[in-house]
């Protein structure tokens, strides 16, 4: 089976005073399903720009990205957006005057799910990440940082997209509840097989992903932490 995701001779950049600032330089990488990625790289190094265009919030300059072999201009940019692809935020982006349960079929209405009874399936996915369904009638605002990234995965995964991209998910959280939240997205990638990329700036992450993608002054390097994983 062909890669689920595959970027191929992406480049990036910006106009700055009339002069080309180049962010990323002709990558190429591919992602597949069951694997745990994480994407690293200092400050500025385009981490953030290259999951914009792996979930299609923006488009490269050159070179294309494609889903399942298939362009993802082809598939169309807000339907593999609503569909492929879930997103974690760092800052979470939920509806802080709604409850938990609230916020999560609410994106299954927005992106069309078609589980016919939204509640229970938001119930399961809520409880799949640790939110019991008492937390999840709560007002997502009276919920801690750690509980309202769970309810953001949760979330992510009601739609069933199969790759899922987070921007840094635990830079709000301490350590324990970010290993927490670091344990469910492995889960994610190991045990359902999703396609799990992850832009970290936490070496601790990054070793206990599968695989790294060190982005560093436009190019890059892929290594793999476990020797079953083929790059
Ligand atoms: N709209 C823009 N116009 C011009 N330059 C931009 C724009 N957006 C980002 N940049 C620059 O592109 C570079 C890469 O940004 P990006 O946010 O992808 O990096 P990053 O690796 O995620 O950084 P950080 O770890 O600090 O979040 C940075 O130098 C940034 O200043």
């Amino acid at each position: 089976m062909g890669s689920l995701l595959e970027l191929q001779n992406i480049s990036y950049w910006y106009k700055h005073e009339n002069k080309k600032v180049d962010i990323l330089k002709n990558i190429s990488v591919s992602f597949d399903r069951g694997i745990f990625y994480t994407i690293i790289g200092p400050s500025g190094s385009g981490k953030t720009t290259f999951l914009a265009l792996a979930s299609a919030l923006d488009v490269p300059k050159d070179g294309s990205v494609l889903y399942e072999g298939k362009d993802i201009k082809k598939i169309g940019l807000s339907k593999f957006r609503n569909k492929y692809v879930s997103i974690v935020f760092q800052a979470y982006n939920l509806l802080p005057y709604m409850t938990a349960l609230q916020n999560v079929t609410t994106a299954m209405e927005i992106t069309g799910s078609s589980h016919k009874n939204k509640k229970e399936y938001a119930l399961e996915m809520l409880a799949k990440v640790g939110i019991s369904a008492d937390q999840a009638r709560q007002k997502v605002l009276t919920l801690s940082g750690g509980q309202q990234q769970r309810v953001s995965i949760a979330r992510a995964l009601c739609c069933d997209a199969e790759l899922i991209v987070a921007d840094e998910p635990t830079g709000n959280l301490d350590e324990t509840t970010a290993q927490e939240i670091v344990g469910i997205l492995q889960a994610l990638a190991h045990n359902e097989g999703k396609s799990v990329i992850v832009v970290t700036h936490d070496q601790n992450i990054a070793q206990q992903s599968d695989v790294v993608v060190k982005l560093s002054k436009g190019s890059f390097t892929v290594t793999a932490n476990k020797e079953a994983v083929h790059v």
